[in-house]
């Protein structure tokens, strides 16, 4: 597992607090262990040692103490840090009793805590008398060694204290610890201080979460007492002078009390609450350990800023409303007329001037102006479209120019702001420009000269910038001379002109539009045909065809042919003529089953005849032959009687 960031680097930092003599003994220890942590070595004095000991643990200097007998007993007892303890070995003990034996026949041997009932079965076996005695305090470790010392003791085996005590008075004092018992102490130190490091990073990184939370955070114990608590709710609770650790919280501010969700167990989320003549949205959730409820958190969330967040979702949501998804890459085709109206809308979308499209119905004006403002300085800005031909006049003012609150009945509270004001620092598309009102244009027209909008009821205009790119499939020349479109309007949005052409004015193109919309509709319907092989049949009837719906007719002839398509598994199994049915327009068509010269003939003729109503003049003419050769057709493949089952037009 990768290291929190809170957790501290560097060598871990021991604290080795001890009296004199033992210290002096482990300093081969410490210059051992030097290179695995860095190590303070401190005199500590009995009482003293724990003053120092917490001044480190205040400035944060130490992450572990390493500590013996009744240094480590205070410090264990005192301070809110890991005490690793030099412990005394039974071995250690029996080493020394040795060395003091070859001094002296009777050793006193003064330890911290309790005497030792198994050196009695040691006395015997080394031939020695010991007299033991256990110490509580420095006085009472003094009062032991002199009354050893009254005795007639002159060999004394015991901690740190007494042997320091038993050197001052000139007798003989042999340390109880060994080096290996040392060892053992500072390594149980270092595994302390790993594990107190990953704690405290643990602590670092949910206090700085908590703390730099802007929401209102409190956590209680099962017993409603407070034991984590941030700046914004501190604030809320009484300011930052107030102790509210470990008091009830219930006490404190029964409002936001926790007891409920500490009896259920069940957690409330987003309930409005006012508290503190501020509106929240509070979420109360029981803390679990291993299932059972240990306490419960309440977080105050700033109802104001959910207002904020939501209104900036929608916001959200409205911009990408307001995106342009195509650029010059979605447009299929290699013709040269389509490749020049892309030559032309590459050039234009490097300037920032107004561009008018025009183009028949489903050419691609939109798809155009997508692609303009996608390849353009504007790009990433808003792209907003908007068709002038389907709103009424007043609705259509509003949308465009927004309106203040109050501006008519029914208007919204706030206003609203208009599609300029949504599309600013990017581009306005205003499709059917030729079916803008009159009055409309007027107010268009200002808007593009004053770089300014007014919304509807407001006295002060707001700044805009907004490329405008405009598209008709009206002729706009012919509406100014029927004066129902303003000529200076006319001028000042067709500054760049793009002209595109008809689909069948590039029936080239065909294929390669349908292909990839039949394949797609193919796919999504889990068919297993080969859009383009199963396509290559009907070309001839797809190329003829007219096509006055241009490309958005294509979109729509693809999605039938593919339904049509999913019937079959092979393409050599699909009835084309059946087709007929599902597009009857392919088939409508002057010279269509003539263009559909893959299908069998027989077809050919009955589908002909069949959609000309038994005319033979209209079922020639679909057909594209004479009359003469279709009345042929029809004796060789039908064996028919021309003039019984079919009318001459
Ligand atoms: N060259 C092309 N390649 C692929 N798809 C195209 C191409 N041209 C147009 N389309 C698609 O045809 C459909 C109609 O295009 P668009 O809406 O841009 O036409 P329009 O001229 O703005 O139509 P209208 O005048 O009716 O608003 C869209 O789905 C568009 O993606």
């Amino acid at each position: 597992m990768a290291p929190s960031p809170f957790t501290p680097t560097g060598l871990p930092r021991l604290c080795f607090l001890s009296y004199r003599q033992i210290r002096e003994f482990a300093m081969p220890v410490v210059a051992e262990y030097a290179g695995r942590a860095q190590i303070e070595v401190v005199d500590g004095t009995f009482g003293g040692a724990l003053a120092i000991a917490q001044d480190r643990v205040e400035r944060g200097v130490v992450d572990a103490f390493v500590s013996a007998g009744s240094n480590a007993s205070i410090l264990r007892a005192g301070l809110r840090a890991p005490v690793a303890t030099i412990q005394l070995g039974g071995f250690d003990l029996l080493q020394a009793l040795i060395k003091a034996r070859r001094i002296a026949e009777r050793v006193g041997v003064v330890m911290y805590g309790q005497t030792i009932p198994e050196l009695d079965a040691v006395k015997d076996l080394l031939n020695i008398e010991i007299s033991q005695h256990a110490y509580q305090t420095p006085d009472d470790a003094r009062q032991r060694f002199e009354a050893l010392r009254r005795e007639g003791f002159t060999v004394i085996v015991g901690s740190s204290l007494v042997v320091e005590l038993a050197e001052e008075a000139g007798l003989v004092g042999l340390l109880a610890y060994s080096l290996a018992s040392i060892r053992k102490g500072f390594d149980d130190a270092l595994e302390l201080a790993r594990v107190a490091r990953l704690e405290a990073g643990r602590y670092e990184q949910l206090h700085s979460v908590l703390h730099n939370l802007q929401e209102a955070v409190v956590a209680v114990d099962r017993q409603d007492r407070i034991i984590a608590v941030n700046p914004p709710m501190q604030q809320l609770l009484g300011g930052p002078g107030l102790r509210v650790q470990g008091q009830a919280l219930d006490a404190l501010q029964p409002a936001l009390s926790l007891r409920t969700t500490l009896d259920s167990g069940l957690e409330e989320r987003a309930v409005a609450q006012r508290f503190a003549q501020r509106d929240w949205v509070a979420h109360r959730t029981p803390i679990r350990e291993h299932g059972e409820i240990v306490g419960a958190a309440l977080t105050l969330y700033d109802a104001g800023t959910i207002q904020a967040a939501d209104t900036s979702l929608r916001m959200m949501q409205r911009r990408q409303q307001h995106a342009a998804r195509h650029g010059f890459g979605s447009l299929a085709g290699t013709s040269p007329a389509l490749q020049r109206a892309v030559a032309s809308a590459r050039r234009f979308a490097r300037t920032d001037l107004g561009v008018l499209v025009t183009g028949e119905s489903g050419v691609g004006k939109e798809l155009f102006a997508q692609a303009m403002h996608n390849d353009s300085s504007r790009a990433g800005r808003p792209f907003v479209a908007v068709n002038c031909a389907s709103f009424p006049e007043s609705l259509l003012e509003s949308e465009l120019f927004g309106y203040e609150e109050g501006a008519f009945t029914g208007s919204r509270r706030g206003g609203k702001r208009g599609l300029f004001e949504a599309a600013h620092t990017g581009t306005l598309f205003l499709d059917e420009i030729g079916d803008m009102p009159l009055p409309l244009q007027t107010r268009l027209l200002r808007v593009l000269q004053e770089r300014e909008i007014m919304r509807l009821g407001a006295t002060a205009p707001i700044p805009i910038d907004v490329r405008v790119i405009a598209a008709t499939h009206q002729p706009l020349v012919e509406l100014i001379a029927q004066q129902r479109f303003r000529q200076d309007l006319y001028y000042r949005l067709n500054t760049l002109r793009l002209a595109l052409p008809a689909l069948r004015e590039r029936r080239e193109d065909i294929a390669a539009i349908a292909t990839p919309l039949v394949a797609r509709c193919l796919a999504r319907l889990g068919s297993p045909l080969d859009a383009a092989a199963a396509l290559a049949p009907l070309l001839p009837l797809l190329t003829a065809y007219g096509w006055p719906g241009n490309v958005r007719e294509l979109e729509n002839l693809a999605e039938r042919i593919a339904v049509f398509l999913l019937q079959f598994d092979r393409v050599d199994a699909v009835r084309y003529t059946e087709l007929a049915h599902d597009c009857p327009e392919l088939f409508a068509q002057p010279g269509a089953a003539a263009g559909a010269a893959d299908l069998p003939l027989a077809e050919r003729v009955a589908r002909a005849m069949e959609l000309a109503g038994g005319r033979r003049a209209e079922a020639a003419q679909r057909l594209g032959v004479s009359r003469s050769t279709l009345w042929r057709w029809l004796r060789e493949l039908e064996g028919e009687k021309p003039q019984t089952a079919t009318r001459d037009a």
